[in-house]
């Protein structure tokens, strides 16, 4: 399967005043199309550094960040926002939708900002609704929406500029354990059509969903559990 993203000995520490945090270890890591990866962790441990050195949202301090094969670190901050725009959806925990639009009007959002236009991207929202289970609620405010369905939402958001790459972070935080089951089987289902997805969990409950599984625990990312696992929120 096809490599989309890679860090290699990406590390990232923050300097506040004097202190410096390691926030990540030099880490090494492949995301490949067709896979459903989890980063499980404890609160603080780096798993959205880590997501977010994926994403093209920051640069590693050292190391290497590779998305399709081209290096990241030596492009400019408005390289690397096409970049992300081009290979990567993203989906968060409090579902970032525009509070005044429509479903559908939120979907077609991004498509707008890369110069698509209406016709098209009301054609790509409907389709990616449908994906979604929520063609029938299209016209309905988030506010009128459920959170399992304002994620589907959110999902559909991620999905209609095609990207390779969809991240999440912790999409179903907020979520009931229903809409927590059909949220992931979304996503599970993307990972099998030929998306690299990827979720930054604290849940356990989600491995049964991954095909493969990363543990970070203080800044260190590993393929194997450590040895206290009860970080269940
Ligand atoms: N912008 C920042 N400036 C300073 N420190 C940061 C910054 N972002 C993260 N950190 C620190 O880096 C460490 C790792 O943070 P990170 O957000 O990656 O953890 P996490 O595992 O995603 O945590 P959580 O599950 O609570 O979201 C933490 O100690 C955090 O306080």
């Amino acid at each position: 399967m096809t490599v989309v993203a890679e860090v290699r000995g990406a590390s990232k520490e923050y300097k506040t005043g004097d202190t410096t945090i390691v926030a990540l270890q030099p880490t090494n890591a492949e995301f490949k199309e067709k896979e459903l990866t989890l980063i499980i962790g404890p609160s603080g441990s780096g798993k959205t550094t880590l997501l977010s050195l994926i994403g093209c949202v920051i640069y590693p301090t050292a190391g290497e960040v590779y998305i399709n094969g081209q290096a990241i670190t030596t492009l400019s901050e408005k390289e690397l926002a096409k970049i992300r725009l081009q290979n990567i959806g993203f989906v968060f925990q409090s579902f970032n939708l525009l509070a005044p639009l429509p479903a559908l009007d939120n979907v077609m959002h991004p498509m707008l900002l890369m110069g698509i236009s209406r016709k098209e991207a009301r054609q790509r929202a409907e389709t990616a609704l449908e994906k979604v289970g929520m063609t029938d609620r299209m016209f309905n405010l988030p506010k009128m929406l459920s959170g399992g369905q304002q994620q589907r939402v959110a999902i559909a958001r991620a999905l209609v500029t095609n990207p390779r790459i969809i991240l999440c972070d912790e999409p179903t935080a907020s979520l009931d354990v229903k809409s927590v089951s059909v949220v992931m089987a979304e996503l599970k289902q993307l990972a099998e059509s030929g998306k690299s997805v990827t979720v930054v969990t604290h849940d356990l409950r989600l491995k049964q969903y991954a095909d493969r599984i990363i543990y970070v625990n203080d800044g260190v990312a590993s393929d194997t559990p450590s040895e206290d696992e009860e970080f269940v929120k």
